[in-house]
C-alpha cells in the first residue's frame, strides 16, 4: 500500500511505516508538500499522514481513488472536511491528549509574556534603548492573584487552569457544558460568556474551530472586556475577528494580546498586528516540544496503521 506523508518527519516516526508500506514523504524541511504534488500523489494513495498546514478538502478527496484513512498530527482537525471524508467512509485520526501539557505551557508562557511585556523588554535591549532603572518603566499587569477566564475548558483549558491555580488566580470558565473536574478540583466557576468577558483580567481562548466558534470573539466581545484585559488565543485564528482585535489593541480598548494562531497562516512581518507593541506573536508552536511532537507523530502513525489494517483508529474523529 502507498502512503503520503506531507512533511518531513524523523525516522523514529516513519520507520514503522517504511517497514510496512511504500512511503512518499515530502523531504523539504519546514515546508508542506505543494498542493499540486499532493493532488497527483493522492490519486493512488491508500493512506494520508497530514498536519494543520494541509487543506484536506473536497477538491483533494475527489482525486483520491483508493484512500482508506486520513491521519493528522494534531488535535484540531478543522483543516479536514470531515463530512466529505464520512461520505467516502474514510476514517480520520487525530492526536488528542499527548499535546495537552506542552500546549498549556505555551499558553501560559504567552499569558506571562503579554501581561509582563516580555517581548517589549527583549526589544529594548536588542535596540539599545535601556538607559536606566525607572520606577514605572515597562510596568505590566499583575498575573499572580488575577482572574483568568478560560473559554473552552477542555483538556488544554483544564491544564492551563492548573497552572493558573499555582499563580493563585481566580478561575472563571465558559463551555457549552459544565466541567465538574475543573469546578471540584480547582474551584473554577462556570460563567456565561458575557460575564466572563466582563470579569476576567486574562481571557484565554481554547475552544476548537467549528461553525459555532467562527469569529466568536469580535468587536462586541472586545468592547465587553476591561481596558486592562489581556487576550490570549492558542486555539485557532478563525475563532477571532482579527481586524476587530487589531482595532481593540490599537485603540487601547484592551491592554494586550498574546497569539499563537491567525486567520491565515503563516503571517509575515507585514501583518498589521506586527505594527503594535502590545501584542506578542508566536508562529503556531503550541505543542512544539521535541518530546510532544514525537508523541504526536507516533500516535498519528499508529492511527494510520490501524486504518490501513481496517481497525478502529486509536483516536478517531466522530
Ligand atoms: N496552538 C496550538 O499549537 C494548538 C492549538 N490547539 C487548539 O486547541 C483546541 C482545544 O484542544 P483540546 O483542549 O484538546 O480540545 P477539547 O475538545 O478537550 O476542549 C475544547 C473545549 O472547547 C469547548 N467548546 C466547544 N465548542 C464551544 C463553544 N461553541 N463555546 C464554548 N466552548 C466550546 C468544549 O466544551 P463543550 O463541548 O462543553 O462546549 C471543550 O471543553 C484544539 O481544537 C485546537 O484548535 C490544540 C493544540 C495545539
Ligand atoms: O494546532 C495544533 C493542534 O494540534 O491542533
Amino acid at each position: 500500500m502507498k502512503i503520503i506523508i506531507t512533511s518531513k518527519l524523523p525516522s523514529q516516526i516513519t520507520s514503522k511505516l517504511e517497514d510496512k508500506y511504500d512511503v512518499v514523504m515530502w523531504e523539504v524541511e519546514n515546508e508542506p508538500m505543494p498542493r499540486e504534488q499532493l493532488f497527483k500523489e493522492i490519486e493512488d494513495a491508500d493512506g494520508l499522514f497530514c498536519n494543520v498546514a494541509d487543506q484536506v478538502d473536497k477538491e483533494l478527496l475527489d482525486r483520491a481513488q483508493k484512500l482508506k484513512v486520513i491521519s493528522t498530527m494534531a488535535v484540531g482537525y478543522d483543516n479536514i472536511d470531515i463530512e466529505e471524508a464520512k461520505k467516502r467512509e474514510i476514517p480520520v485520526g487525530h492526536t488528542p491528549g499527548v499535546l495537552t501539557e506542552a500546549t498549556a505551557d505555551l499558553t501560559f508562557a504567552l499569558l506571562l509574556a503579554a501581561g509582563r511585556r516580555i517581548s517589549e523588554g527583549i526589544d529594548v535591549i536588542r535596540e539599545d534603548k535601556w538607559k536606566n532603572w525607572a520606577p514605572f518603566f515597562l510596568t505590566g499587569q499583575q498575573v499572580h492573584g488575577a482572574t483568568i477566564g478560560i473559554i473552552g475548558m477542555g483538556r488544554i483549558g483544564l491544564a492551563v487552569a492548573k497552572r493558573a491555580k499555582g499563580f493563585s488566580m481566580d478561575i472563571l470558565y465558559h463551555n457549552r457544558s459544565r466541567n465538574r473536574e475543573a469546578e471540584q478540583e480547582l474551584g473554577a466557576t462556570y460563567c456565561e460568556l458575557d460575564e466572563l468577558l466582563e470579569k476576567a483580567d486574562f481571557i484565554v481562548l481554547l475552544a476548537p474551530s467549528t461553525k459555532e466558534t467562527y469569529q466568536m470573539i469580535g468587536a462586541k466581545q472586545f468592547s465587553q472586556m476591561k481596558e486592562t484585559a489581556i487576550f490570549i488565543n492558542t486555539s485557532r485564528g478563525t475563532n477571532v475577528d482579527e481586524e476587530a482585535l487589531y482595532e481593540a489593541l490599537k485603540n487601547e480598548e484592551i491592554y494586550a494580546a498574546g497569539l499563537d494562531v491567525y486567520n491565515s497562516e503563516p503571517i509575515s512581518s507585514s501583518h498589521p498586528l506586527h505594527e503594535l507593541s502590545n501584542v506578542t506573536l508566536l508562529p503556531h508552536i503550541g505543542s512544539a516540544t521535541i518530546e510532544t511532537r514525537m508523541e504526536m507523530g507516533k500516535l498519528a502513525a499508529e492511527n494510520l496503521i490501524h486504518g490501513l489494517e481496517g481497525k478502529l483508529l486509536i483516536h478517531q474523529v466522530k
